[in-house]
């Protein structure tokens, strides 16, 4: 299978006023087309920093990035980006900030308000076009940023704690949501969480990192079948992959 992601022996080396911060050393990892990969690391660990180069938005000061193929020099429109904050412009409709990145990528107008039509249903908002952000909730408005993230269609994901302000119940529904959606569209994700029970329920691989700098110290493949419910997050098989992966955080 060919790889949507590949981060080969990375290392990204912040310089600050303080100093340099060696945020990653030789990170080495893939997401295989249409896999559903979570990155899962304590606190500070490097995880936003991975994601950060896989979308173009950093240079690694060693190794290689590549996304489908490809070394990556800059944003490019085969990544879709959500981030936990969804950052949408309070001023413009639900419609409108889904079709945001059309300007910006210079897609055909009227293709894309259609395709940001079908968006919307997909993420069940279709009858909330026409709102302002502030008359969602904050699931609603995650759900936006996720229809947002797929207006160009990209066919990679790469979402960076995208629940963690959510309420556990909505963490919950989105959860559900995610993995639908994933089902439909197969795109390659790499889904970046604290959560472990978020990692094990939606992934088909986990990758653990150790502390800064971080390096990539457990690949777990999820072998659970999918569709996935809630019920399973009773499940024996479920919950020791979750106290494996417990076992390299110190509270475990
Ligand atoms: N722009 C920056 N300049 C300097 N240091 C940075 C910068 N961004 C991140 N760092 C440092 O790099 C390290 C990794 O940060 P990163 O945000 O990638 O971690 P993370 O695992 O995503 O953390 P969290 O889970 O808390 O969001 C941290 O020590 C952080 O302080």
């Amino acid at each position: 299978m060919s790889a949507a992601l590949t981060l080969h022996d990375v290392g990204l080396t912040y310089a600050t006023r303080r100093g340099e911060i060696a945020a990653l050393d030789e990170v080495s990892l893939q997401v295989a087309d249409g896999e559903f990969v979570a990155l899962l690391g304590p606190s500070g660990c490097g995880k936003s920093t991975v994601l950060k180069l896989a979308a173009g938005l950093l240079p690694a000061t060693r190794g290689a990035v590549q996304v489908a193929s490809q070394p990556v020099c800059g944003p490019g429109r085969h990544t879709g980006v959500v981030f936990q904050k969804p950052n949408l412009l309070p001023w413009k409709t639900v419609l409108e900030n889904v079709l945001l990145p059309a300007k910006t990528l210079g897609l055909p107008l009227a293709d894309a308000r259609q395709r940001a039509r079908e968006l919307l249903e997909l993420v069940g908002l279709a009858d909330f076009a026409a709102d302002y952000p502030f008359e969602l909730s904050g699931g609603m408005q995650q759900r936006v940023g996720i229809a947002r993230m797929l207006l160009h269609d990209p066919e990679l994901l790469l979402m960076d704690e995208p629940f963690a302000a959510l309420d556990a119940l909505s963490r919950e529904g989105l959860m559900l949501e995610l993995q639908r959606i994933w089902g439909q569209q197969r795109k390659s994700v790499l889904f970046i969480t604290h959560s472990i029970q978020e990692a094990v329920f939606l992934a088909d691989r986990v990758l653990v990192m150790s502390t800064r700098p971080g390096k990539i110290i457990e690949d777990l493949t999820i072998a659970l079948p999918r569709p996935r419910s809630l019920a399973m997050l009773a499940d024996e098989h479920f919950m020791a992959l979750c106290q494996q992966l417990r076992r390299h955080f110190a509270c475990a």
